[in-house]
């Protein structure tokens, strides 16, 4: 089914959750949604699941107005991430449960139920688990066993919020795999709620990326990590550091900076800023400074540089230990930063910028 969000916007009280989201997902798709917590990202799911309801705005699956449709008649998978499954019920009828539970005239027989059921356990690799009980699987089981009870009834449309949230990062790994299997063998138009990068990226065939309740980008991994379209995606990102540099026909230049790497910018001249993340910062040896080393920290793989301006503050560099030229840079050295890839802003600030909440994964502080 094909997804059309339009104008769409919620309130709960005084805060303004959802602010005029236009998003299209094209039928079988797989689309994350990412962003930080309070984004709106769960409401926008709920809307679509018929569990929350919009102040304005449409949607239109397949050329239906859902919003006239019951959460019932949607046909809809929904897996949450604390997917609570029944306790005293084995794993097969936890997964037949849906078609169970349908009126007389549409259920499907039981022997069809069981193939139904067999033919998802074998899917979701869970076939030696029919007979226990949810408490005797494991975290990664279970959640194995929320899918299948969402694909079971066939949906048009599978709905995941932060479905491995609850789960250690190796075997979120695997089911990242497996689920991006199972969306290509079932073929339905899928959208997963998630506050973690890399697992948008790996498994989504498109991004939307979220913050205060709008959407500040739509795309690809590789376009998001090198062309955010906003500063607020830029720092989700982890362009932690922000550089204020001078524009000159689309140059950008500064004091003890290197910015030749960067490619121009159809920017005004004057004033800006530079988004740029720790590892895109190498530190040079320079006399001429007029930076310098404060600190330098080894993490085995990696050394952690924070270099000080005395008018902009600290920056931190993150460089690989090993084959870098870090071994002249101890504190007190003497250097200017070359930036090896960064994104320009205009120096005004937007409404979403102020709304950037502070405790962001991967966000580490500069002063400025
Ligand atoms: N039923 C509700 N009543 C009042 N406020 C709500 C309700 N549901 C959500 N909110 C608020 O709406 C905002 C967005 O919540 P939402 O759950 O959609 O964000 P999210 O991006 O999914 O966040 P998370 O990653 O933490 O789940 C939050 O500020 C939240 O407190």
């Amino acid at each position: 089914m094909s997804i059309t969000i339009t104008g769409m916007t919620k309130r709960f009280g005084q805060t303004e959750v959802l602010r005029g989201i236009d998003l299209g997902v094209e039928r079988g798709e797989l689309v994350a949604l990412l962003g930080p917590s309070g984004s709106g990202k769960t409401t926008l799911l709920k809307i679509i699941a018929g569990l929350e309801w919009p102040d304005r705005g449409q949607l239109d699956v397949d050329g239906q107005d859902w919003l006239q449709l019951a959460a019932r008649d949607r046909r809809i998978g929904f897996v949450f991430q604390h997917y609570a499954l029944f306790p005293h019920m084995k794993v097969r009828d936890n997964i037949a449960f849906g078609l169970t539970v349908r009126p007389r005239a549409e259920r499907p027989g039981k022997a069809v139920i069981a193939a139904k059921v067999d033919e998802l356990m074998r899917l979701l690799q869970i076939d030696q688990l029919g007979d226990r009980y949810p408490a005797q699987l494991s975290g990664g089981q279970r959640q194995r066993v929320a899918l299948g009870r969402a694909l079971a009834i066939e949906p048009k449309v599978l709905l995941l919020d932060e479905p491995f949230g609850a789960l250690d990062a190796a075997i979120r790994r695997d089911l990242r795999r497996w689920l991006r299997e199972v969306h290509e063998a079932t073929g339905s138009t899928t959208i997963f709620v998630t506050h973690d990068q890399e697992e948008a990226f790996e498994l989504a065939d498109r991004v939307v990326v979220m913050g205060a309740g709008r959407i500040e980008q739509i795309g690809h991994a590789d376009a998001i990590h090198d062309h955010p379209a906003s500063p607020f995606v830029a720092r989700f990102m982890g362009a932690t550091v922000e550089l204020p540099v001078r524009l000159q026909a689309g140059r950008a230049e500064a004091q003890g900076l290197d910015l030749s790497a960067l490619p121009r910018r159809a920017l005004a001249d004057g004033p800006a800023r530079l988004l740029v993340r720790p590892g895109d910062i190498v530190p040079l040896a320079d006399a001429e400074g007029p930076w310098h080393v404060v600190s330098r920290v080894s993490t085995g793989a990696e050394l952690r540089l924070l270099c000080r301006h005395p008018d902009v503050g600290e920056v931190e560099s993150v460089l690989p230990r090993r084959g870098s030229a870090g071994a002249a840079l101890v504190p007190g050295a003497a250097v200017r930063l070359r930036i090896e890839a960064g994104t320009l802003f205009p120096t005004e600030r937007r409404e979403t910028d102020l709304h950037t909440p502070r405790s962001e994964p991967l966000r580490m502080e500069t002063s400025r």
